[in-house]
């Protein structure tokens, strides 16, 4: 598989150690959360997200998923605290989701999946870039939020509506003044572990942290997420779902909780 990874099911992930063997490797994600198994740290300091809306640039369909970009030339939008240490800068956001409600979290939560997860990806800040961070075991830190069917999100709506102009792959559009903190949940309660990239080249350098409580997406809204293209303009459509890794095994890992 010249790098041509995918969902599908000629390239996709369980095809994907052929060209990317940390595949298979001790600390891959995602996991499936069981939280009877996971073990408070009372040492865990409470996440400390503080983003700031004008570091927000533009949104693009990667062809993967899609995806919101922050500048990160500046300690302007971060990560502290938490289960990491130092200062790790927000990149961007994006998320994956399933054809049905039934499907499309990466993390799952006693075997429970969810309709989509969030992804808010930082990097340490003690290495001179994301690209340099991302090769770090300590370079990465991921902010997984469910969402689970229910009211409408207004703020999530502000997402939604500038898939018109990313319908394809490869599309971009500016996404200014926005700040991702309207999309977290009220409770920051959170299970922490140490994993992977969950999309090729599955580097093991992320730090997740992964948010008990979920936020609400409204049936209308997931149809909206379904209606992205995978494909590129002109090629065959091809809808963008199920763009989601199965957990992986934990080999021996500790979930840490920062809640009793
Ligand atoms: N699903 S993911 O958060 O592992 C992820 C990234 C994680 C860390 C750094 C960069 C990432 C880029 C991604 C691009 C597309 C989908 C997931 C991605
Ligand atoms: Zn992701």
């Amino acid at each position: 598989m010249a790098h041509a990874w995918g969902y599908g099911a000629d390239n996709g992930p369980d095809k994907w150690a052929k060209s990317f063997p940390v595949a298979d490797g001790p600390r891959q994600s995602p996991i499936d959360v069981v939280p009877a198994q996971a073990v408070f740290d009372g040492g865990l300091k409470p996440l400390r997200l503080q983003y700031d809306p004008s570091t927000s640039m533009d949104i693009l369909n990667n062809g993967h998923s899609f995806q919101v970009t922050f500048t990160d030339d500046t300690d302007s939008s971060t990560l502290k605290d938490g289960p990491i240490s130092g200062v790790y800068r927000l990149k961007q956001f994006h998320f994956h989701w399933g054809a049905s409600d039934d499907r499309g979290s990466e993390h799952t939560v006693n075997g429970t999946k969810y309709p989509a997860e969030l992804h808010l990806v930082h990097w340490n800040t003690k290495y001179p870039s994301f690209g340099d961070a991302a090769s770090k075991p300590d370079g990465l830190g991921v902010v997984g939020v469910f969402l689970k069917i229910g009211a409408e999100n207004a703020q999530l709506q502000k997402v939604l509506d500038a898939f018109d102009a990313i319908k394809t792959k490869g599309n971009q559009t500016t996404f200014t003044d926005f700040d991702p903190t309207v999309l977290l949940p009220g409770c920051l309660d959170y299970w922490t572990y140490d994993g992977s990239l969950t999309t090729p080249p599955l580097l093991e350098s992320v730090t997740w942290i992964v948010c008990k409580e979920a936020i609400s997406v409204s049936p209308a809204q997931m149809a909206r997420f379904r209606g992205l293209l995978f494909s590129g303009q002109g090629e065959a459509a091809c809808c963008m779902v199920d763009n989601y890794r199965p957990p992986q095994p934990l080999k021996g890992r500790t979930v840490r909780a920062s809640f009793k």
